[in-house]
């Protein structure tokens, strides 16, 4: 018998049922709920008299929502307070565990999940949410889901799927200097294309991903979706069974010895194939920037803005005209020679602890340019509340950052915190369509490091040579 991958191994022991067209009843271990895509879910439930079938195997928290400035004074925006407010009613009515808006544990979903041990290998695990695919980085199969679909985990605990292909995205050798799992994902999303992954799960090997920590794999995961990948998942090793032991929700004492045992059998067997394999060197990948208006147009911060008139497929030539006009670029212009308003470290690929560190260690003794306004968003307020025992939010004020309470924030401009028409931001996020961070907004996706230094620097900078 052939060998299987990680993949093969996830999906063959939770397949319920298989029909013969490939349609598959699978059992869903984990769900995810945020105030954004779980209101219909719960009122059909209602409607039909259901009630979740394992509601201890679901975890909510708001997080879309919520404001990031001081939140004894309350939601002013209403729609935004009658969503919270009925993800806490829910909960309450359907027996769900809630990190409410106030609790310490309240989070991005995604970074929330593996902080409490949630999100554990060999696992299957959805949130109605794209960037569901973060949770990968564990080795569990994770995808977002519709919410017609959130519903129906909640009443059956399985969902149907057709099962995807595999993509091996093989990336080796070591990273150029203060380059990160961004940098990776965004020229992977840069050679591939925002359809490149299409219909599959990609699998991440190589030296260079066994070398990232277990946030740079979720970094990497997190923005599969954006390749257009259903998810993206990493093998499970010794650093994944580091960060997960002793988390409030991970198996504790024996338990956990034989959990790691199983884990230790996740990965893909040497005979097995993948249907496609893309072989990409660290070396190779410059600081990137997306310079457009979806995620696969970009490039490293050393080269110039694309310019259409050298281009012969007319579909390609006036998606960059058009992008380049909205993002007010002119073509041929040298990456770094963009110059920003704004700079967001945030959202749920770039606002975890090691993110936080790595920005403030290139932040501190710095500061903001007088043309910019910079805000840091911790992923959750267990983070900001390690990253304040450490000092990182004195180094962060003494730079002239703002410091905030956690949550989705300016990833998508849904709180307070958008950009005006025309502010030019760089952003750790994950989206860059045009309006992502408020209506006539431009974002230019970056890592946490190109972030800081655009800040300090207003306008982009090689952080390679930046000192
Ligand atoms: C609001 C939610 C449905 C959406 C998603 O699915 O990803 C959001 O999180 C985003 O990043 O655009
Ligand atoms: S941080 Fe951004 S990408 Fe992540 S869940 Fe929130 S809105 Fe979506």
């Amino acid at each position: 018998m052939a060998g299987k991958t990680l993949f093969d191994k996830i999906w063959d022991t939770h397949l319920v049922r298989e029909e013969p067209d490939g349609t598959t009843l699978l059992y869903i271990d984990r769900q995810l709920v945020h105030e954004v895509t779980s209101p219909q879910a719960f009122e059909g439930l209602k409607l039909a008299g259901r009630r979740p079938r394992r509601p201890a195997a679901t975890l909510a928290v708001p997080d879309h929502n919520v404001p990031t400035t001081d939140r004894r004074l309350g939601i002013a925006d209403a729609i935004s307070a009658k969503q919270i407010q009925t993800l806490e009613d829910n909960c309450r009515d359907f027996s769900i565990t809630l990190f409410g808006m106030n609790d310490i544990r309240q989070g991005v979903v995604h970074v929330i999940g593996p902080e409490q041990g949630f999100t554990l290998p060999g696992t299957t695990i959805v949130c109605g949410d794209s960037h569901t695919s973060t949770h990968g980085a564990f080795g569990a199969l994770a995808f977002g889901i519709g919410t017609s679909e959130v519903e129906h985990v909640l009443a059956t605990q399985c969902l149907v799927q057709k099962r995807p292909k595999t993509m091996e995205i093989r990336v080796d050798g070591v990273l150029s200097d203060r380059c990160s799992a961004k940098d990776i994902i965004l020229a992977i999303i840069g050679k591939i294309g925002t359809a490149g992954g299409t219909g599959y799960v990609i699998e991440y090997t190589g030296s260079a991903i066994r070398a990232l920590s277990m946030e740079g794999r979720m970094t990497l995961c997190n923005m599969s979706i954006e390749g257009g990948a259903r998810a993206g998942m990493v093998a499970p090793d010794e650093k994944t069974v580091a960060y997960i032991k002793g988390r409030p929700l991970a198996p504790k004492g024996a338990l956990f010895e034989q959990a790691v045992q199983a884990w230790e059998q996740l990965k893909t067997d040497s005979d097995a194939k993948y249907d496609a394999t893309l072989v990409m060197r660290a070396e190779d990948i410059a600081p990137q920037v997306s310079w457009g208006t979806s995620p696969g147009m970009v490039l490293g911060v050393d080269q110039r803005v694309p310019d259409p008139a050298t281009m012969t497929d007319d579909n390609t030539r006036k998606a960059t005209e058009r992008a380049l006009e909205y993002m007010g670029l002119a073509a041929n212009m040298p990456i770094a020679d963009i110059k920003i308003d704004t700079v967001f470290i945030g959202s749920c690929t770039n606002s975890r602890i090691e993110d936080l560190r790595l920005a403030a260690s290139l932040a501190k003794g710095k500061h903001v340019a007088k043309t910019v306004h910079a805000m840091v968003v911790p992923g959750s307020g267990l983070v900001k509340q390690q990253a304040e025992q450490e000092g990182l939010d004195t180094i962060f004020r003494e730079a002239g950052f703002e410091w905030r309470e956690a949550g989705c924030s300016m990833c998508l401009a849904m709180n307070a915190d958008v950009l005006k028409p025309g502010e030019r931001c760089a952003s750790t996020s994950n989206r860059n369509f045009e309006g992502r961070q408020g209506a006539g907004g431009r974002t230019h996706l970056v890592s946490p490091a190109m972030a800081v230094a655009a800040a300090v620097e207003g306008h982009f900078i090689d952080i390679r040579h930046w000192s």
